[in-house]
């Protein structure tokens, strides 16, 4: 077998008993997850369903290097993050993660290539900012601010963001959850765009039934335990989602 082979082979993530245990010592003790176990293969784009409570988010955050779990290995690619310091998640978000969260949190006093360069500022191989909002659609939008916008341009600019460091996942918590339908199917449209012109594995949480016909994968969760993954054989486009 051929290193590039067996480098492909390596998941983009995986748990193995994956625990979090909120509270305890006197206040009640709350199994957030309970022993999740998954292997996510690089390139997916993958849905996370359940009810309220389930502990998508919570997965999602020990994943994205926000969060410690109680016990369990949490793996991305060949690193390990749940032996990582705090400095080190830190840099493990910088370099591989991009976020997208239900509320856009763009800086309201800068316009829409601001918010965009303020991660591109940083990061060691940026998009520019231009090119990141043309990838979302908003290529007319650029000095705008946020308020000048509807809630799905924003988001957009949100994914642009996100997107602009070239992330190697994007992860996405309720990333339509405060839209309607016609904004809410852009926001996905420009999510598929990512996933599959970059390859970037791309995980959205969302109560929303109707995306999961487009993921690839459909992970659902019960009692902070996953009860049931579902490869789509045939996938929808974004703009066939219904609501
Ligand atoms: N910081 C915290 N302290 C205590 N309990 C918490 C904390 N964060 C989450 N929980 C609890 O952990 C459980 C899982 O929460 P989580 O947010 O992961 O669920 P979820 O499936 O994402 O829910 P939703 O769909 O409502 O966002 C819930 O019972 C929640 O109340």
């Amino acid at each position: 077998m051929s290193s590039t082979r067996a480098t492909q082979e390596i998941p983009a993530f995986r748990t193995r008993g994956i625990t979090k245990i909120y509270g305890g010592r006197g206040t009640a003790e709350v199994r957030a997850l309970d022993g999740v176990d998954l292997d996510l293969p690089e390139g997916e784009l993958v849905v996370l369903l359940g009810p309220s409570g389930s502990g998508k988010s919570t997965l999602l955050n020990i994943i994205g290097g926000l969060d410690h779990a109680t016990s369990g290995e949490a793996w991305f690619r060949d690193q390990e993050l749940t032996s990582m310091s705090d400095r080190q998640l830190t840099r493990y978000r910088r370099d591989n993660v991009g976020f997208v969260f239900q509320f856009y949190n763009l800086v309201a006093s800068l316009t829409a290539r601001e918010n965009v360069a303020l991660v591109t500022d940083v990061a060691p191989d940026p998009m520019r900012p231009e090119e990141a909002l043309a990838l979302v659609g908003l290529q007319e939008r650029q000095d705008h601010f946020p308020a000048q916008m509807s809630g799905g341009e924003q988001q957009r600019v949100a994914i642009a963001r996100a997107i602009a460091k070239r992330p190697g996942v994007l992860l996405c918590d309720e990333p339509t959850g405060a839209l309607d339908s016609k904004t809410g199917t852009a926001v996905l449209a420009a999510l598929e765009d990512v996933n599959t012109r970059f390859g970037t594995t791309t995980l959205v949480i969302t109560h929303n039934a109707g995306i999961r016909k487009m993921a690839h994968r459909v992970i659902r969760f019960q009692d902070g335990r996953v009860v049931e993954i579902e490869e789509n054989k045939t996938r929808i486009r974004a703009h066939e989602v219904t609501w």
